[in-house]
């Protein structure tokens, strides 16, 4: 197919390519998981497929360590197609965390972390200093944790040793399937945040799987949206795919709480905004509720909910980042917000 001989790595607009799809499909005895996949994943994003039950998004996943052999079509590392790499020595390239995350129960907390440094043969002194290293980054004290046997942990604790031991060699490129979906939702959104932020320092590839679009567009750098056999029916930063479903699949996707999912992805920006009220003294107690021009639309609310207790009259004076007046925010300016994020002709987010 067409895909096979266009260059693999090179670029998708956006950056570097750290793994492409080409024209990717599988079939199982017959019947079709993935039909015909062209995906890139850009090097240092979080890109988070999903998509409902069967379609097809853990089949994609797993093939991208060979866990799974695709029917045809090509999948590219870096710059090598998947199939030329021995598939041990791929998986030791290729983190990989899957629900419940499979931690070996008979082996401490310290020797899962340390499962592929030993499999490298490295040093006792250099895999312990790592599984430490390790253990802190994903929020647990080696000092507490280390000599724990995984059905000493909570769930919660049990995921981050998992992500702790994908990434103790550093891979590249980490592959994440519904990773907090056996976690409490409390536990889940911190551990969501925790994780953001150690894929943004560490600048690891994550291509991860869930089935819940609020996960997927609170995550995600950019959010597939997949159908039946792995069809792509929207590819879009996570505000994009809210606020602009391409396909009726999409939509359905959002429906429900859709407004909740803009507001929480929204900011304020200046055409939102009233005019600025007449004479405004930021450092006079009487100036009245402010806000910050950029705000998200969710904390915008909030504090027209508590100005409309106050005082004044119901808005809020919106300053920019030298402090300066730029106008003001109502209930109007969340409609007007709403609207131009909905509107089909605002461009790209
Ligand atoms: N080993 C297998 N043998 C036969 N069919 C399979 C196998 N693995 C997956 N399938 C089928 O392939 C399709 C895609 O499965 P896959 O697990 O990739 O979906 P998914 O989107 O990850 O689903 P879920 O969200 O329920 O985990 C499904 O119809 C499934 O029944």
């Amino acid at each position: 197919m067409a895909g096979a001989e266009q260059t693999t790595t090179g670029r998708d607009g956006g950056g570097a390519v750290a793994i492409r799809f080409d024209a990717v499909r599988k079939e199982y005895a017959g019947s079709v998981a993935v039909d015909d996949l062209s995906l890139a994943v850009r090097e240092h994003e979080l890109l988070v497929l999903v998509g409902p039950s069967g379609c097809g998004k853990s089949t994609t996943l797993r093939m991208a360590n060979r866990l799974v052999e695709p029917t045809a079509g090509r999948i590219v590392l870096g710059e090598e197609d998947v199939t030329d790499v021995d598939p041990v020595a791929l998986r030791r390239r290729i983190g990989y965390v899957i629900q419940n995350v499979g931690l070996f129960p008979h082996r401490t907390v310290a020797q899962n972390v340390a499962t592929v440094p030993s499999l490298l043969g490295w040093d006792r002194r250099r895999t312990r200093d790592r599984v430490a290293e390790l253990l802190t980054l994903v929020g647990l004290d080696p000092a507490r944790y280390a000599t724990r046997w995984p059905h000493e942990l909570s769930g919660g604790e049990r995921q981050r040793v998992g992500v702790a031991r994908a990434l103790a060699t550093d891979p590249p490129v980490l592959l994440m399937d519904e990773p907090f979906g056996a976690v409490d939702p409390v536990g889940r959104a911190r551990l969501q945040q925790e994780f953001i932020r150690l894929q943004r320092d560490l600048g690891t590839t994550v291509m991860m799987v869930t089935h819940d679009i609020d996960e997927a567009v609170r995550m995600a750098d950019r959010v597939v949206v997949l159908s039946h056999g792995a069809r792509v029916e929207q590819l879009a930063p996570p505000l994009e795919v809210v606020a602009r479903p391409a396909s009726p699949a999409v939509a359905d996707l959002v429906g429900r709480g859709r407004t909740a999912r803009l507001l929480a992805l929204g900011r304020l920006e200046r055409v939102d905004l009233d005019d600025a009220p007449f004479r405004f003294d930021a450092s006079s107690p009487a100036a009245g509720p402010t806000v910050r021009l950029g705000a998200e639309l969710g904390d915008v609310v909030a504090a027209l909910t508590d100005a409309v207790a106050g005082p004044g009259d119901g808005s809020l004076v919106v300053l920019d980042e030298t402090g300066g007046v730029v106008g003001a925010a109502s209930a109007g300016s969340i409609v007007r917000a709403l609207h131009r994020l909905t509107a089909a002709d605002s461009g790209a987010a």
